[in-house]
């Protein structure tokens, strides 16, 4: 768990960060954003200290980051930034190994942790572990930078536009492959983004910055349904709620009894890639199937469409 108390930071008279509170709970992913300038990954940077917070504290699973030592904080927190600042003359093993190299972990524990991530990130170690940054694509870099970052199994991770250099069809499988490999690995993460789909696709929490000040903080549903403030509503984008809303909720609570013709969407699909596919069928209904398959009822236009209106 990460506690933010009361984090400001000054340049001379300027306040980048004021005052900003926040817990981030273990295992969860924190989304920050907001437009640029507004101090979001100066916030990020006080969590391990790149930046010295001018008031304020953090504390990580209940230890004040001041009372740890720098290089003992960053080796327990896993730092991510955009373009992924891998070192160009070193493989993708040396990359990846660079923590527990200067943790003193023996080179068989080392060898064996770097072929345990280039598997989970699906990167054939026969293939990858030798060749240098360069000779991979923008998709494979990343990877190798996010492995990189959890190499020493930090309890933290703080990613920078870890996805701001990724093509769009990329940058979505990426972002998919983030929250498996987090769940998997209770990884508790802060993320910083510009990008508003981003956040709500990934954050379990979603930290709304404006001009040094955090305007709210909240689940992706809340945002929607009770922004605090014109810039929040503003910021979520009017236009887009009722889908965004939609593609937060799952098939299973506009479940329907009944039958229904056509190819069954999931249980787990979201409600808007529901409604997609009865608009793109010409049907007003489809079959509800579960993960085993078994037909469970139905979901109709009608009700999914109930479920996107903002009144309760
Ligand atoms: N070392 C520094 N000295 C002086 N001012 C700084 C310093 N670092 C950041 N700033 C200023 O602090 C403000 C917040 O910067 P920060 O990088 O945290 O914003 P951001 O929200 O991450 O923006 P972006 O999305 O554009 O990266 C900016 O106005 C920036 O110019």
């Amino acid at each position: 768990m990460i506690e933010i108390e009361h984090l400001t930071k000054r340049y001379g008279d300027t306040i980048v960060v004021d005052d900003v509170s926040l817990r981030v709970d273990e295992g969860t992913i924190t989304v920050v954003v907001g437009t640029s300038g507004a101090g979001k990954s100066t916030l990020l940077r006080m969590i391990n200290r790149l930046v010295e917070p001018s008031e304020g504290r953090v504390l990580i699973d209940g230890q004040d980051t001041m009372a740890i030592p720098e290089d003992q904080l960053r080796h327990r927190i896993g730092y991510v930034i955009q373009g992924y600042g891998l070192f160009p003359h070193r493989t993708v093993a040396e990359n990846i190994a660079t923590v527990p190299r200067l943790l003193g972990w023996d080179k068989r524990k080392s060898a064996a942790r770097v072929e345990e991530l280039l598997d989970l990130f699906q990167l054939d170690p026969v293939e990858f572990a030798k060749k240098f940054p360069h000779e991979l694509s923008g998709g494979q870099q990343q990877r190798v930078g996010v492995a990189r970052a959890l190499a020493a199994k930090p309890a933290v991770l703080l990613m920078d536009e870890p996805f701001g250099a990724l093509d769009p069809v990329i940058r979505s499988k990426a972002q998919d492959d983030l929250v498996a490999i987090q769940r998997r690995l209770g990884t508790t993460v802060v993320l910083v983004t510009h990008d508003m789909n981003e956040a709500f696709q990934l954050g379990d929490r979603i930290a709304v910055m404006d001009q040094a000040r955090l305007l709210q903080y909240a689940t992706p549903a809340e945002l929607l349904t009770r922004p605090a403030e014109a810039f929040v509503e503003q910021l979520v984008g009017t236009a887009e709620r009722p889908f965004r809303l939609l593609s937060l909720l799952k098939v299973r609570e506009a479940l329907e009894p009944g039958a229904a013709e056509g190819e069954p969407v999931l249980v787990t699909d979201s409600l808007r890639d529901a409604l997609s596919r009865l608009i793109w069928s010409g049907r007003e209904t489809l079959p509800v199937a579960d993960t085993s398959g078994a037909l469970v009822g139905r979901v109709s236009v009608q009700g999914i469409v109930a479920h996107g209106r903002s009144v309760p």
